[in-house]
C-alpha cells in the first residue's frame, strides 16, 4: 500500500454524488464471487504498514475530521447531547490548533442521530453547512412493519435531514431473495426525495462475504449513493475484510455504469491510525475522489476524541513513545 503523503488539507465543499441505479441485473448478482481467504490475507497484510508519514499526519487527520459522521445513537440521547455534538461538529478541534495549521472553518462532515433528535440537530446546526444524518427504517434491527419503516423516512426528511440511513432487511440476503432487497431499497431510495441515501448492510450478520458482495451490488443497483458496513450495534461492525469486498463491488459498479458511490465503515473505529488505514485503502483502490465526503464518510462516535488526542501531541511535539507508537 502506498504512503500517504499530502501536506496541506482543504477545506471540502460537500457536492452530492447521485446513484440513480439500473434494474436489476440477477444474472450480475449471481456472478458475484468473494476469495474469502485472499481477501482475509490482503487485509491482514495492511495493519503492519506505515501508512502515512510522520510529516504528513496533521494534514491527514484533518481530512479525517472532514469525513466523520460524529454520531450518537444511544438510547439515552438527550437534547442536551445532541447540542453538544452538535457545537462539537461546528468546532471539532481547539482553535489554536487550527491556527497553528493556517486553516479556518473545519468541521465534521454530517452529525448522525435519530430520527427523533433530526430537529434538535438541525437547530443546533443552523448557519452552518453540516447535514444531519438520520438512521431510519427502524433502525438497528430494520424488523418495524414495513409500512412504518417507509413512513420514518418521509419523517425524517421533514424533519431536515439531508441524509437517511436506511437498514436493509438482513433476511433477504440470508434467503438470497435479491428481488425483494432490491424493491425494498428502491422503494426507500424514492422515499429519501432530495436526501442522500445510504444502505446499512450490517454485515456482521451476513454470514459470508460473498453475500455481502452481492447485497452491495443489489443496493447499488437500487439507487443507494453510499454502502455502508453496519449499524454499529451488530457483534462484528466494520472490518478491513468486508471493506475490501465492498469498495471493490464499488469500483466493479463504477466501471460497469460509470457511477460512483459512496463508502461508509462505521461501529468500532476509534483510533486515529485505524482512520488512516482505512484513507489509505481508499485512495489505493478508488482513488482521490474516494477522500471527499460526498464519497466516504466514517460513522463513529469516539473517533474524533482520539484525533484531537493526536494532533495535540503531533502540534506540541509531546508525543510519548506509546504515542508515537500508536500511530505507527
Ligand atoms: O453509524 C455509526 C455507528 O453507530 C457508530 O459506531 P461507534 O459508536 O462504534 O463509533
Amino acid at each position: 500500500m502506498q504512503t500517504l503523503t499530502e501536506t496541506k488539507t482543504q477545506l471540502p465543499t460537500l457536492t452530492y454524488t447521485r446513484n440513480p441505479g439500473m434494474a436489476l441485473d440477477l444474472d450480475w448478482v449471481a456472478s458475484v464471487q468473494a476469495n474469502t481467504s485472499a481477501i482475509e490475507r490482503r487485509a491482514a497484510s495492511l495493519g503492519g504498514r506505515r501508512s502515512v508519514k510522520k510529516d504528513f499526519q496533521a494534514a491527514w487527520l484533518l481530512k479525517a475530521i472532514s469525513l466523520i459522521d460524529l454520531t450518537t445513537l444511544s438510547g439515552d440521547d438527550t437534547e442536551g447531547r445532541v447540542k453538544r455534538l452538535c457545537a462539537k461538529a461546528r468546532q471539532p478541534v481547539a482553535p489554536w490548533m487550527l491556527d497553528r495549521l493556517g486553516l479556518q472553518g473545519l468541521t465534521t462532515g454530517a452529525v448522525c442521530v435519530y430520527h427523533d433528535m433530526v430537529g434538535t440537530a438541525v437547530r443546533a446546526l443552523e448557519g452552518s453547512n453540516i447535514p444531519v444524518a438520520a438512521v431510519s427504517t427502524g433502525f438497528p434491527a430494520g424488523l418495524s412493519p414495513y409500512r412504518l419503516r417507509i413512513a420514518e423516512i418521509g419523517e425524517s426528511v421533514r424533519a431536515g435531514a439531508k441524509e437517511i440511513d436506511i437498514v436493509i432487511s438482513r433476511r433477504h440476503v440470508l434467503t438470497g431473495n435479491w428481488q425483494a432487497l432490491y424493491d425494498e431499497m428502491r422503494e426507500m431510495r424514492a422515499e429519501c426525495g432530495d436526501a442522500h441515501v445510504k444502505a446499512i448492510l450490517a454485515t456482521g450478520e451476513l454470514a459470508t462475504l460473498r453475500n455481502v458482495a452481492r447485497a452491495s451490488l443489489v443496493c447499488m443497483m437500487a439507487g443507494a449513493d453510499f454502502i455502508k458496513t453496519s449499524t454499529g450495534k451488530e457483534n462484528v461492525n466494520a472490518t478491513l475484510p468486508v471493506t475490501l469486498t465492498m469498495i471493490r463491488c464499488i469500483r466493479d459498479y463504477q466501471d460497469r455504469t460509470g457511477i460512483k458511490v459512496g463508502y461508509k465503515p462505521a461501529g468500532g473505529i476509534a483510533k486515529a491510525k485505524d482512520a488512516l488505514l482505512y484513507l489509505a485503502l481508499m485512495k489505493d483502490e478508488l482513488g482521490h475522489p474516494w477522500l471527499q465526503p460526498d464519497l466516504f464518510r466514517f460513522g463513529a462516535s469516539s473517533l474524533l476524541g482520539d484525533i484531537e488526542r493526536q494532533l495535540e501531541h503531533h502540534l506540541t511535539g509531546q508525543y510519548s513513545a506509546a504515542n508515537r507508537h500508536a500511530m505507527g
